[in-house]
């Protein structure tokens, strides 16, 4: 039988009344007192943190290792479990997110690789995921961002897989045919995309340039009110929004970093037709993690003959059986002969836990490929 309804930091609190400027005074001798109880705490967690890495090392394990997904999820969650407010969720999230970065900093910080340059809604995505506290790197397509995980130069790369609006970005799923690396992580990102400009209106816009996900994410917008102007593709929101810096005449379709990293003009904000407009992105790195309570897996599966009837339902009756839940599926060619296809599906759970264990094990013998390409928290947030 379910319990009471939790009280959530969602739920709508009395404004606290004005208060005289005299007494302000003294709520800020407060505040004075409860920061250097944070602070003490703060630098305590840290020195526990330390500790932790210290026991890492002596296990032989190095800075890719010290960084474990699985218990970051289970400290955001609890967070959110015990969060009564005012602040909200998110905030509370976006706090302890970069408690957790500082404190792994400590010793060495991670590096992440993303789909640059600065300014992108993947760097956004990096910052989100694991704090301020990394040194991201900026790399100039999705499969650099593979490459620099897998030769070590970096110890984690952030690449777009889906975007609500727009669907599957291929050219990730398709890296996957060819890497060995693993999904350690997934990020969502609300997407709110602004026109950005040096001139002041509409009316001096002679052409748009933005990635063409960005573009087709707007299409209605710019169909409205800027009927008849060019749409021009570019490699990446930020290369847009340079292009608008230097050019007279272009705007770009961008997010608020690259208005201040190419200091444009904000002439249009939240652009977007849907206003859920989101981009999940995936974390990648060399090797799996274990489960964090609340997990999704990735498979990479093909029947080897898509062509025959019943392969595919064939293929997936052993997660029926288990009662799995599937939460997405996509197909994309083989890249080995004409017509033959491969499957990306997204379960719920850990591989390495029942009943998703025992499913696969059924499902493995059926597919002529088969390949786990992670299993990981879902996200939180
Ligand atoms: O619990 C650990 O393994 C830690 O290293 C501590 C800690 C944290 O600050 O809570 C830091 C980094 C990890 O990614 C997860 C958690």
């Amino acid at each position: 039988m379910p319990g009471p309804k939790k009280k959530t930091a969602k739920t709508k609190r009395a404004q606290p009344k004005a208060t005289p400027a005299a007494d302000i005074q003294s709520f800020r001798e407060r505040i004075d007192g409860i920061d250097t109880q944070i602070h003490q705490l703060l630098n305590e967690r840290a020195r526990v943190a330390k500790q932790v890495g210290a026991s890492k090392v002596a296990q032989g394990l190095h800075t890719a290792d010290f960084y474990r997904p699985e218990r970051e999820a289970q400290v955001l969650r609890k967070a959110i479990e015990r969060n009564e407010g005012p602040l909200r969720n998110e905030e509370i999230v976006r706090l302890f997110r970069e408690i957790m970065s500082a404190c792994l900093a400590q010793e060495e910080p991670l590096k992440v690789a993303f789909l640059g340059p600065e300014g992108t809604f993947s760097q956004q995505a990096v910052l989100k995921h694991f704090g301020h506290s990394v040194r991201a790197l900026p790399m100039g397509e999705i499969r650099e961002v593979f490459e620099e995980v897998q030769a070590g130069h970096a110890d984690f790369g952030v690449v777009p897989v889906e975007n609500s609006t727009e669907g599957t970005v291929n050219h990730t799923l398709d890296m996957f045919l060819m890497s060995p690396l693993k999904i350690c992580g997934e990020v969502e990102l609300r997407i709110h995309q602004h026109l950005l400009g040096k001139m002041s209106g509409l009316p001096a816009i002679s052409r748009v340039c933005s990635h063409q996900q960005s573009l087709a994410q707007c299409r209605q917008w710019l169909d409205e009110h800027l009927p008849g102007v060019e749409r021009i593709a570019a490699s990446s929101n930020a290369e847009a929004a340079r292009r608008a810096r230097d050019e007279d005449g272009t705007a770009a379709i961008a997010g608020q970093t690259a208005a201040e990293v190419y200091g444009l003009n904000l002439i249009a904000h939240d652009i977007e037709d849907r206003p859920d407009n989101t981009t999940r992105f995936l974390v990648i790195g060399r090797k799996p993690f274990d489960a964090s309570g609340n997990d999704k897996t990735t498979l990479l599966f093909s029947a080897g003959d898509t062509q025959s009837p019943g392969t595919l339902h064939r293929l997936l009756t052993p997660l029926a059986q288990n009662n799995i839940s599937m939460t997405r599926i996509e197909s994309r060619p083989s890249r080995k002969h004409k017509w033959d296809y491969v499957f990306f599906i997204d379960v719920q759970g850990h591989a390495s836990e029942s009943p998703l264990k025992e499913a696969l094990e059924a499902l493995k013998k059926q597919a002529s490929l088969f390949r786990v390409l992670g299993s990981y928290p879902c996200a939180v947030l």
